[in-house]
């Protein structure tokens, strides 16, 4: 083992986040105490990533239900989530047991949502394998599932009682899904600590790869970064919101895909979009730097012309708005984020207008 690190996420139910190479062996630790049955939910096409997880775990005397769920997001359906209870319930799984997730960020947003809603709670251990994962979705306590009207609009808030980020299990992962992940990475820069801005200016083509020079500092930062956000509002009652910057275009775009766009790609896409309506409202001018960066590590800055319609309507639906009032986040300085209430049609439409080609 390299040399673990251990990030704590504060709160009422503090847990630890485990990250490092050869750090399979702590998996069990991270379990509250009492657990007889694990049922380890993963993809099915990724068996090589549920193999070790489930033997660490029967090493430690567990009883182990795997349980294979579709690949990336088509897992995060209520029909999936259906399928798990009904699995839960014929492995016995009790409120002493356990679930782990295992996979990319849509395996263990569907994770913690099935064991946040089984027995109206068991405990869940997440075990993220993508860079998007780590840095982002299985840190936090949110998850959830799609329905036909959105993205993640049926979850909860369940913090977990641990996360190991097997730093190697990166090395498998699609270069085109590494690099979306650093969208969520970059974000945490431009949200909180400019320091990730630099490091991923300095060498984009680094960046971009988990063999790259400042990999494990990217992804420590980016975990810090939301471990200190989510500690202090766990249930987004006000700070929590920044994490979803660009997101509000990001979630309309990835409907209005059906969910055929990777979610780093369009949250890229979203940052560009509020990077515009910042500078158009009169806050922070940081496109120049924004579009800058997203370049240079190769993700989309622009999206199709006529989607304007389709997307305005989709984003009346973000979890951020109250009643009719539409809410962005928006930044009023580098690291200083704020917000936008209510903004003019002309506004939204102008800051989509500079983003679409
Ligand atoms: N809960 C949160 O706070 C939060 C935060 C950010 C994103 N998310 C959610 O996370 C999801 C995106 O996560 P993602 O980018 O990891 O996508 P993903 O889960 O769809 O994974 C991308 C692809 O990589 C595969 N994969 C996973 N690990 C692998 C590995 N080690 N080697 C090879 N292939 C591997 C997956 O099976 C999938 O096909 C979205 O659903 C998004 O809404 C949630
Ligand atoms: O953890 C959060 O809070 C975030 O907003 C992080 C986002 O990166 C993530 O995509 C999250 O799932 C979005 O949440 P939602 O509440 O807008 O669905
Ligand atoms: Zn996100």
């Amino acid at each position: 083992m390299s040399g673990a690190t251990r990030i704590t996420v504060r709160g009422d139910d503090p847990y630890d986040v485990v990250v490092g190479t050869g750090v399979l062996a702590e998996l069990p630790t991270l379990f509250r105490p009492g657990v007889r049955t694990v049922a380890v939910i993963h993809p099915q096409g990724l068996p090589e990533l549920a193999r070790p997880v489930c033997e660490a775990i029967a090493a430690a005397g567990h009883e182990v239900a795997a349980l294979p769920v579709p690949d990336g997001e088509r897992a995060k359906t209520a029909e999936v989530a259906a399928g798990l209870w009904s699995a839960l319930g014929r492995h016995g799984v009790t409120r002493s047991d356990a679930v782990v997730g295992v996979g990319g960020g849509a395996t263990t947003d569907l994770a913690g949502f099935v064991a946040g809603t089984w027995l109206r709670g068991v405990q869940v251990v997440l075990v993220p394998t993508t860079l998007l994962a780590m840095v982002d979705a299985a840190v936090g306590g949110k998850n959830g599932i799609d329905t036909p009207e959105g993205k993640n609009l049926v979850g909860t808030f369940l913090p977990p009682a641990g996360v190991l980020c097997e730093l190697s299990t990166l090395d498998g992962v699609p270069r085109d899904d590494y690099r979306a992940g650093l969208a969520e990475v970059i974000k945490g820069g431009f949200i909180a600590d400019p320091e990730i801005l630099r490091l991923v200016e300095a060498d984009p083509e680094g960046a971009v790869r988990p063999d790259g020079p400042h990999t494990r500092e990217l992804i420590e930062r980016k975990i810090r970064v939301k471990a200190d956000v989510v500690g202090a509002d766990l249930r987004e009652a006000g700070l929590r919101e920044i994490l979803n910057y660009g997101h509000t275009l990001a979630h309309a775009i990835e409907r209005d895909r059906h969910y055929e766009i990777r979610h780093g790609e369009a949250v890229a896409i979203g940052m560009v979009y509020a990077a515009e309506l910042s500078r158009l409202a009169g806050r922070a001018d940081l496109v120049a730097r924004t579009r800058r960066i997203l370049t240079a590590v190769g993700l989309p800055v622009s999206y199709r012309a006529d989607a304007w319609p389709r997307l305005r309507d989709h984003m009346r639906l973000d979890k951020k708005n109250r009643g009719a009032k539409q809410r962005f986040v928006v930044l009023d300085d580098l690291a200083r984020p704020g917000r936008l209430e209510d903004p003019a049609e002309e506004l939204l439409e102008a800051a989509y207008k500079e983003i679409s080609a």
